[in-house]
């Protein structure tokens, strides 16, 4: 599964997603807490149609936690659980079991009401690619349950795991699509890794990485690299690629003739910005 997808993809996947919802209980819809909008499909609503769900906003270890919390906010005004999680060290996923149950009360009573003992939640978990739906999984099953990679599209082929003592997921996640037609959003995917890197201008994506940095993050840049810089002007482009530059020659990102390699420098300042060397960064705000 790749990033670039076509009508037919989406309406695809769309069906293959209302054929599980037919299974389960509640949808754990999985965004990155670093752009919980830009990572949302846009006819989440309109797909789900009603059922129950649990946000998850995960990343939340390479996320600005201010942001974070303004984001559990926001979508508490629109009716939303929204729970930060990281669930590659596990950070608050056992959570998800209590909110769960929370969010299902009302059923789970008229249940006990009519004299059955629940049975296990039935959940879903949907996210677009790369959102970290396999290491969720696997973190909540507590064993290698799905196939993790650190490239968008490699989830594959459906079962049911037991996770916690009342909750069951369909193993093969829902896969959702971007947003595309803005193109802010595009840069945003791209900037945080959940779009591939070959269909992208790696230059346009740390050009805006870093012009967000300086807007948002201002001493990020300096402290990570040791470059000097004063107030840059942010309307110039020719002085965020100065920046650039600056950085591409402190980490000796240089051609053959000793020009700097402004691609390597980009390649340098996107993957210190996805692991979190230039600190908890957040490119959507509420
Ligand atoms: N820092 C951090 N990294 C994470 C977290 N969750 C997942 N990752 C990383 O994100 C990358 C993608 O995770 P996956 O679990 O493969 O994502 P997926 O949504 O299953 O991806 P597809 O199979 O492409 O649909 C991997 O490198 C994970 O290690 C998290 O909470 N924090």
């Amino acid at each position: 599964m790749t990033i670039q997808w076509f009508p037919g993809h989406m309406t695809k996947a769309r069906r293959q997603i209302e054929a599980k919802l037919k299974l389960i209980d509640i949808v754990i819809e999985l965004l990155d807490a670093r752009i919980p909008i830009s990572s949302r499909n846009p006819m989440i609503d309109e797909i789900l149609s009603g059922k129950r769900r649990l946000v998850l906003l995960n990343k939340a270890d390479l996320a600005d936690p201010g942001i974070t919390e303004e984001w559990v906010r926001f979508f508490a005004d629109e009716g939303l659980q929204a729970l930060p999680v990281d669930a590659s060290s596990g950070m608050n996923v056992q959570q998800i079991f209590a909110l769960s149950r929370e969010i299902l009360q009302d059923r789970l009573e008229a249940q006990r009401r009519k004299g059955m003992r629940p049975r296990a939640i039935r959940a879903l978990i949907v996210g677009i690619p790369n959102v970290g739906k396999s290491t969720l999984i696997n973190r909540l099953a507590g064993r290698s349950a799905a196939a993790t990679g650190d490239r968008p599209g490699v989830t594959k082929g459906q079962q049911w795991i037991k996770v916690g003592h009342d909750m069951e997921l369909l193993d093969t996640p829902g896969i959702l699509w971007p947003k595309f037609e803005d193109q802010e959003v595009g840069l945003r995917l791209a900037a945080t890794g959940a779009i591939k890197e070959e269909i992208l201008n790696v230059d346009d994506v740390a050009f805006y990485a870093v012009k967000q940095l300086l807007q948002h993050y201002p001493d990020a840049l300096r402290e990570r690299y040791q470059v000097e810089y004063g107030e840059v002007d942010l309307d110039n482009p020719h002085e965020i690629v100065e920046l650039m530059e600056a950085i591409g020659r402190r980490r000796g990102c240089l051609m053959s003739g000793g020009a700097i390699d402004l691609e390597k420098a980009s390649l340098v300042i996107l993957r210190d910005l996805r692991s979190g060397r230039l600190g908890r960064i957040s490119l959507d705000r509420p």
